[in-house]
């Protein structure tokens, strides 16, 4: 079957079935490369406003009977607007039937263009381009991966030229094509670049790993997580599922940066990390991509990858773990806030041979006869519209939830989708309830892309509730005490699915797709154990055993020494000394048995 035939059989089975994109890439059958049909499908889709036009004022279909309405569009697609043209040898039957109208074809093609007053062919596909836009515009998200480079040395390079302008909204509603960036006032190196401005896939920082494509809520959980790694607070970390490794990354960035500030450069080169990431991740094909994705950011050197690996099944109290001081879990779910999943624009067919309609294009020269044909063929269209309605098919596309494994679900009801949401939500509570059994964790983010309360406040709600929350002491962490760049983000969660807490509700973080922010459909909440939830905070002077500066960074000197709030001592004298005297290495005990007034905060510590 050609490329042709199998784009049009995808096209033809209608949103009912999932999104394009789904439709296209957990198709098995396919013997084309998936890539190039999803490409050619959403192109032909963009154009076809304007191919219908051409199509129908060359008479294509009434000349070429055994062309549908869908493969027409396809193939004048390619033999007009792709630099390759069609895709088939010359001889072929569908090539030719296109191909015998070139003259007819092309000469619409331009009447067209002029009608909708573009000068040049480039011009038409910016207008194409443009037209074929659905829903909000969204930025391209674009995190500095600081494990390979810095914000800097990127505004240098690769974003040499682009204008820097002050707010996201610049970017957005400034020209598709623009060359314009905005460096993000919420999460540290990320900034968002016009849609169409850059091509990626071309970009050396992209093809290194310097450069990572996120957006932007989806970088909150690692930013809210905040982990502290070796002699702080957090020591090691779990990414709880982590394919494709976005969030896992992150967090390898962050944690490499804290260590940064606190060796010289030096230093830092010749030490190895000493805290680990422990990145779950049960699918073992995502896994390879996991592992992909850690090896280009660079980090594969602290992140150890369980493929295939179920969380639920992980062991806690296991000694590989006991060092886990924080987990971020970001686990499978419906989906919904995903920008682009129902990703097509909307596909205009041309009336096929003997039903032409009406077209609101350039005027053509048979303008008589098409007005008595499209009467006729409207009441024709009609008749079939109520033909199938009376056999209960009115086409309607059912609604679908594709999940982030490609799970793809009709759903025929609001009751059945309330069904799929309660499954999804009871999963994700286990998985929140499992980590919060880890003995020496502190800290936890829970994540969803999903816009349903369901997945969201209801699960922090019942996580709260738990048995295992009363019993280790695990609360929300509140607004007042999260990073900086999250307690400003305006965007907060539902009161009403919080039972009407409204402080709860302020913990929560949510970003919408469809308010001008730029982002996608997003829910965060972070936990923090009682006990460890003091150590968290940065305004009560009551915030572990080392002096802090304003913003709650432990203050070091330039050897990266902390100071003990309890004896005003560098902690490495008390290190040394002790080392002498063969007590415990670590400068966290090191601390304890110098009887610090802070002992208490360590309780999180103790199961
Ligand atoms: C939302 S995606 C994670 C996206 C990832 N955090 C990122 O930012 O790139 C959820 C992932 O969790 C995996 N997963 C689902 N259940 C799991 C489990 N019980 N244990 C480990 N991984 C799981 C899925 O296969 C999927 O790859």
């Amino acid at each position: 079957m050609s490329l042709y035939h199998e784009a049009a059989g995808l096209l033809t089975a209608g949103s009912s079935s999932g999104s394009l994109k789904s439709r296209v890439f957990s198709n098995k059958e396919l013997k084309s490369p998936p890539a190039q049909i999803y490409a050619l499908a959403l192109e032909s889709c963009k154009w076809s406003a304007v191919l219908k036009e051409v199509i129908e004022n060359a008479k294509l279909l009434e000349a070429e009977r055994k062309l549908t309405p869908v493969l027409a569009v396809l193939l004048v697609h390619d033999f007009l607007v792709s630099k390759t043209g069609i895709a088939l040898p010359t001889t072929h039957g569908l090539r030719a039937a296109v191909e015998r109208h070139k003259a007819r074809l092309s000469s619409e093609f331009t009447r067209a263009r002029l009608w909708k007053k573009c000068s040049t062919v480039d011009a038409l596909k910016s207008l194409v381009e443009d037209e074929s836009r659905t829903g909000p515009v969204h930025p391209r998200w674009v995190r500095i991966n600081t494990l390979a480079t810095t914000l800097d040395d990127q505004l240098d390079k690769t974003f040499k030229g682009f204008e820097v302008v002050p707010s996201v909204r610049d970017v957005i509603e400034g020209p598709f094509s623009a060359k314009r960036i905005c460096l993000d006032g919420h999460v540290p190196n990320l900034v968002a670049v016009s849609p169409g401005g850059f091509d990626f896939a071309k970009a050396e920082a992209y093809r290194t790993g310097a450069i990572i494509l996120q957006d932007k809520a989806s970088c909150f959980p690692a930013y809210l997580l905040d982990p502290r790694p070796e002699d702080e607070e957090d020591g090691d970390v779990i990414d709880a599922c982590a394919a494709p490794g976005n969030k896992t990354t992150h967090l390898a960035a962050i944690m490499d940066e804290r260590r940064g500030l606190r060796l010289s450069g030096k230093q830092q080169q010749q030490q190895q990390p000493g805290f680990k990431i422990h990145a779950f991740e049960k699918d073992k094909l995502r896994a390879k991509t996991l592992d992909r994705m850690v090896k280009l950011a660079g980090s594969d050197g602290f992140t150890v990858i369980n493929a295939g690996q179920d969380f639920m099944k992980v062991d806690p109290h296991a000694a590989q773990y006991s060092k886990v001081g924080a987990l971020l879990l970001d686990p499978s779910c419906s989906g919904s806030g995903i920008v682009g999943r129902d990703d097509a624009p909307e596909l205009h067919l041309p009336a096929a041979a003997g039903t032409a309609t009406a077209s609101p294009g350039p005027p053509d020269n048979n303008k008589k006869k098409r007005t008595k044909k499209t009467t006729a063929a409207v009441t024709a269209q009609k008749k079939e519209q109520q033909k199938r309605k009376r056999e209960g098919d009115d086409s309607k596309p059912q609604p679908v939830m594709v999940d982030d494994d490609g799970e793809t679900t009709v759903l025929g009801s609001e009751k059945e989708l309330q069904a799929r949401i309660e499954a999804l939500a009871s999963f994700q509570l286990s998985l929140l309830l499992h980590a919060f059994s880890f003995p020496a964790a502190r800290k936890i983010t829970y994540s969803t892309c999903s816009v349903h309360a369901g997945e969201n406040e209801h699960v922090v709600v019942k996580a709260l509730a738990s048995e295992v929350a009363r019993q280790r002491g695990w609360k929300i962490l509140g607004r007042e005490r999260q990073v900086r760049g999250m307690q400003e983000w305006p965007v907060r969660g539902s009161v009403d699915a919080c039972g009407g807490d409204d402080v709860l509700a302020d913990a929560c973080i949510r970003a919408n797709r469809d308010d001008g922010n730029g982002v996608m459909g997003f829910f965060v909440a972070a936990f923090v154990r009682e006990g460890a939830a003091a150590a968290e905070g940065r305004s009560d002077g009551d915030e572990g055993p080392y002096v802090r500066d304003a913003e709650g960074r432990i203050v070091r000197d330039e050897d990266g020494i902390p100071t003990l709030k309890a004896t005003g001592e560098k902690a490495i004298d008390l290190y040394c000394q002790e080392e002498e005297e063969g007590y415990p290495s670590s400068l966290e005990d090191a601390s304890r048995r110098a009887g610090s007034a802070d002992d208490d905060d360590w309780g999180g510590f103790e199961d």
